[in-house]
């Protein structure tokens, strides 16, 4: 498949490496200083689950260059979306049908106005992965999955329908947790219930999730940040089976100790935080359901100010 990832952070370089190695032609579609850092020093993984590098990355910066594209994947934080959106329009033109890896769930509709409903696959990934200073991605723990799935299961014989069916052939061979799922847009709302309380609590704490289990008073704050994002799941027709009970399960025992969110990590970095895309979104859709969001309208009041150090996007 021609695969165009764009964004090569933490995510897109993981995916599009990963999928390079088993022959998927690849580019990465990135920003001058990006390019810059990938022409120097090329794209590498260090991981538990097998390093790998590539010396000469195929990327480029002017969407224009691109001429054909089967699978676009969104690497791009939430606060992108808007200053991409010329690329892409260019890359809707071009045929692709697209796989957005963000957390939260307002960028579908984003993409949807886009590409068209039937283009947009949903995904999600379940990996700890960050960037270095020299442009390499550092994985820890031990998950490295990407779900996708057809979010209009009405749909017969698409474009992404024969995406997806490409993609299940590459899971078998791929190092990645790669699957189909028939209820991607359940599993993008049970992430984005997960991820409001664990990015929350990590980043408004300063801590990695192994102190907050043992707090009482912090893990509470995780489980009215859960219960109100079941609750508007559920305005949004979707039930979350089990939802608080299995959400803190994941948030009690899901990981080690010293793991932590990638909000966290940004905010250790000092990078922007997709408040908005995350908070800002959930109150955007509470309010259309006429919902109260008491703890997340929280965590978004004491987090809106990191959301742009020093004003970089
Ligand atoms: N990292 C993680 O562990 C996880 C992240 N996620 C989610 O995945 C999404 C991506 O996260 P992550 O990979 O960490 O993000 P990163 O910040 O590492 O990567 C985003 C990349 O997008 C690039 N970018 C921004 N705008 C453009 C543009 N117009 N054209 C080309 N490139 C652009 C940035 O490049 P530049 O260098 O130019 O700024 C940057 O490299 C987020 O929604 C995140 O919440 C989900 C699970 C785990
Ligand atoms: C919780 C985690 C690490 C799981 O992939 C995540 O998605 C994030 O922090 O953005």
């Amino acid at each position: 498949m021609k695969i165009v990832v764009l964004g090569a952070g933490a995510l897109g370089s993981y995916f599009g490496l990963r999928m390079h190695e088993i022959g998927h032609e690849i580019t990465f579609l990135v920003r001058e200083g990006r390019a810059q850092q990938l022409k120097e020093n090329g794209l590498k993984i260090m991981s538990p689950k097998g390093d790998l590098s590539w010396k000469t990355p195929h990327y480029c910066v002017d969407v224009s260059e691109i001429e054909a594209c089967d699978l676009l994947v969104v690497g791009l934080k939430g606060y992108h979306l808007q200053g991409a959106s010329e690329q892409l329009r260019q890359l809707a033109d071009k045929g692709a049908t697209v796989l957005p890896v963000l957390n939260g769930i307002e960028h579908l509709k984003i993409l949807q106005d886009i590409f068209g409903e039937d283009r947009v696959l949903g995904g999600i990934a379940y990996i700890i992965a960050t960037l270095n200073e020299a442009g390499h991605v550092v994985h820890t723990g031990d998950q490295h999955a990407f779900l996708y799935g057809m979010i209009d299961k009405g749909a017969k014989d698409t474009l992404a329908q024969r995406v997806c069916a490409e993609l299940s052939q590459s899971a078998g061979d791929v190092n990645l947790d790669l699957a189909e799922s028939e209820f991607i847009y359940k599993e993008m709302w049970k992430k984005y219930v997960f991820i409001s309380a664990f990015s929350g609590v990590t980043t408004t704490s300063r801590l990695p999730i192994g102190p907050i289990r043992n707090t009482p008073e912090t893990l509470e704050l995780g489980k009215k940040v859960v219960e109100e994002m079941v609750a508007l799941a559920e305005a949004y027709d979707v039930h979350i089976d089990d939802g608080v009970e299995e959400t803190m399960t994941k948030l009690l025992y899901g990981f080690p100790d010293e793991a932590t969110s990638s909000m966290h990590q940004d905010f250790r970095n000092q990078r922007p935080l997709e408040v908005d895309a995350l908070f800002g979104a959930a109150l955007r859709m509470g309010r259309a359901k006429g919902l109260a969001l008491p703890h997340v309208e929280t965590l978004h009041a004491l987090l809106k100010p990191y959301e742009y150090p020093q004003g970089k996007k």
